[in-house]
């Protein structure tokens, strides 16, 4: 039979180069990474056979067998799962297909600690055997396929691998590493029952050792382990999400996100229960530590793996979670489901609907369970608070305790403001990966939208960090406010120096500043926070009820009035470019701002929709001015200079540089600009 030699893919080589000289430090990886795809493959197989129980042939049995020789060198790793042909491995084996590897190979700096920490987190999968071997041999037989097509892979983790097709009877593939001499240590029992306890005991096929037994020595010779012939069950060998709360550490639920999810930073908070009912499912979600590079791309993966009675049916089950809350990662084990679901049957199903229900209370109360431990505990009593329920109105449907923050009640008052720290970090870390994330829900989820809008965060023209809830700014409105104030913009700076928000400075009325593209968006579908209106100081004349000084609107009355005819005239002046020219009392320091009408659209997001190449229905601003400011003076004493068209144009065309745009002839602003100033 001939054997074919192949080059690796250029990105692979490179992988490889890195996988050998880098990884040493943390070498025993490579068994977890070969353990999970073993148990991928069996999943797989399970999964195919749904469809074609043929596949199973003479073998129904799932399970990964670890055998190693001490004096050949070798340890492999041997599943009965879906196997590969030919095609198969040098596809699988030969390229790296994940997506995001180019970007990530395209990250490497050369300096090889830095390119081992990123390495890390990425995961290596299959490649990381080269970390103790020198040599991979790669035996397998596709399921379903003749004896005689099996498979047989052999690379030195170099530049090339060889294939070469022999004949296998058993189903699956065996993965055979000739260990590195200074890799010896994981041909033993007690180090590979180690390593499975710790990184795959959650894996749901068993994974089966030799046994050994102590053996005295003979005539005074020393005594040895020596293998029995018979195999052991080294894992648990139940899926970690069937197992009841109380027998999994935090420890094998952290464990069970990093390999399930390739994500080498901790999990925030997870949440873990059984439904049961007329829908019945287990739910185990996670609540990553950073945001994925895809979060925002319009295909992006939802991290939502189903099974069905625990045969994996499929990754990224979009219909299982609402859009906004994609970024959650974990598994939904259905009872109810039919093991033949398809994408488009999901969309369909009553009992989807019922578990994507389940999941979203299920994830907003893990997320306000964060935010309730990061409230400062202030008016605990000394020494001792319970943070865990720190908040006066409790989640609707509080987290059960195996979420990821455990609760703890009796403690000194050092743990607790180490305690608190550590959520309050949570909370901020959860939030500024996700939070514009979240904000999408007031949109998309009218039934909770006044559970995520408690859950989001702005800064203030009092506070600079992204810290300030709506509650937080109720609790604080001044007496005879009526309603909450903010303002969006492109960016938060933009939004903090904002002429809108002059005359709030002045009376001390705080302001919620939104600098995320989406506020504007999102802002549009929600009137109002716990029975209090919500109010865009950019859109309407500006009404603060009470909070206004009766002088002053008296006297705004009279400038109104005084100013009729300017105001007419540069209407005239703008024809075309401005729905309304008015008075203000809401300008301090700035000669004139642009505002929309109540209902309507705002420039902001306007501009947001031309860029991204959407019908906009044109949106007239009003243009307001400030008679106080000398510039509206001198306007008004220039009524009947050849100047004034000049000068009206100006001062329409700053407001709008204020507020984040562009005039809409830049040549003719800067030569106005210029007449005026060399007059
Ligand atoms: N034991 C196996 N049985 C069948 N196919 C396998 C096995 N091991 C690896 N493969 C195939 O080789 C591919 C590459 O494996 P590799 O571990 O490099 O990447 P991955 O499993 O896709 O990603 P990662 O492990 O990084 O999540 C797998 O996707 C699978 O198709």
């Amino acid at each position: 039979m001939s054997k074919h030699a192949h080059s690796f893919q250029a990105e692979v080589a490179q992988l490889l180069h890195l996988v050998t000289h880098s990884l040493y430090s943390n070498s025993e990886i490579f068994l977890r990474e070969l353990i999970s795809n073993a148990s991928d493959a069996c999943d797989k197989l399970r999964f195919a056979a749904i469809a074609d129980a043929t596949l199973y042939e003479d073998q129904p049995n799932l399970d990964i067998r670890i055998a190693y020789d001490q004096d050949a060198r070798t340890l492999s790793i041997t599943d009965t799962g879906i196997g590969m042909s030919e095609a198969d491995a040098i596809a699988n084996l030969g390229t790296i297909a994940k997506s995001g590897t180019r970007e990530f190979m395209g990250k490497l700096t050369g300096d090889q600690k830095a390119d081992s920490q990123l390495i890390g987190q990425f995961g290596v999968g299959f490649y990381s055997g080269f970390i103790v071997a020198d040599r991979i041999t790669v035996e397998s037989r596709q399921a379903g396929l003749p004896a005689e097509q099996g498979v047989r892979w052999e690379s030195a983790g170099t530049g090339d691998f060889s294939v070469e097709a022999i004949s296998r009877a058993a189903r699956g593939t065996t993965v055979t590493l000739h260990l590195r001499e200074d890799a010896l240590e994981y041909a033993s029992n007690w180090k590979l029952k180690e390593l499975i306890g710790k990184y795959s005991d959650h894996i749901g096929v068993p994974i089966l050792l030799e046994k050994e037994t102590w053996q005295e020595g003979e005539e005074g010779q020393p005594g040895g382990m020596v293998k029995t012939g018979e195999w052991e069950t080294a894992n648990q060998a139940s899926a970690l999400w069937t197992r009841p709360k109380k027998d999994i550490s935090d420890e094998q639920y952290r464990a069970f996100y990093t390999q399930t999810f390739h994500d080498h930073d901790d999990p925030l908070a997870w949440t873990h229960n059984r439904v049961e009912g007329s829908t019945e499912y287990t739910q185990l979600l996670y609540l990553p530590g950073r945001a994925p590079m895809d979060l925002f791309q319009r295909d992006a993966k939802t991290g939502v793996k189903l099974y069905v009675k625990r045969v994996f049916i499929m990754d990224d089950a979009s219909a299982l979670l609402p859009n906004y809350l994609r970024f959650v990662r974990g598994v939904v084990d259905s009872a109810d489901l039919p093991l033949n679901v398809s994408r488009e049957l999901l969309q369909e199903s009553r009992d989807v609907r019922a578990i994507r229900d389940g999941n979203t209370r299920r994830v907003l109360g893990m997320i306000e369970d964060l935010a309730n431990k990061a409230r400062t505990p202030a008016d605990s009593a000394e020494g001792k608070v319970d943070i865990g329920s720190g908040d006066s109105t409790p989640a609707p449907e509080p987290t059960p305790s195996a979420d990821g923050v455990t609760d703890v009640v009796d403690k000194t008052a050092a743990d607790e403001a180490a305690k608190f720290a550590d959520a309050a970090d949570r909370f901020t870390r959860f939030y500024s990966a996700f939070g514009v994330v979240l904000k999408e829900g007031l949109g998309e989820d009218f039934g909770n939208q006044q559970r995520i809008a408690k859950l989001l965060r702005f800064a203030s023209t009092t506070t600079d960090t992204v810290t300030v809830s709506f509650a937080d700014y109720k609790a604080r409105m001044k007496d005879g406010q009526e309603a909450i104030y903010y303002i969006t913009a492109d960016s938060l700076t933009a939004a903090r120096n904002s002429p809108q928000l002059e005359l709030f400075r002045k009376k001390g009325i705080e302001v919620l500043l939104m600098g995320d593209r989406v506020d504007e968006w999102a802002m549009g579908f929600l009137t109002e926070f716990d029975g209090t209106p919500l109010q865009s100081v950019a859109k309407g004349a500006v009404d603060l009820g009470s909070l206004q000084d009766e002088g002053e609107a008296q006297a705004a009355e009279a400038a109104a009035e005084q100013l009729k005819p300017v105001l007419e005239q540069i209407k005239q002046a703008l024809s075309g470019q401005v729905e309304d020219v008015r008075v203000t009392t809401r300008l301090v320091d700035s000669p004139a701002c642009l505002v929309v009408k109540d209902a309507g659209m705002s420039l902001q997001l306007a501009r947001l929709l031309k860029q991204a190449g959407q019908p906009v229905p044109e949106v007239k601003p009003v243009l307001e001015v400030n008679p106080e400011h000398a510039l509206i003076q001198r306007l008004q004493a220039s009524a009947d200079s050849p100047d004034f068209g000049d000068l009206a144009h100006v001062i329409f065309d700053q407001a709008l540089l204020a507020e984040g745009g562009l005039p809409e002839d830049p040549a003719s602003y800067v030569r106005r600009v210029n007449a005026l100033l060399t007059k």
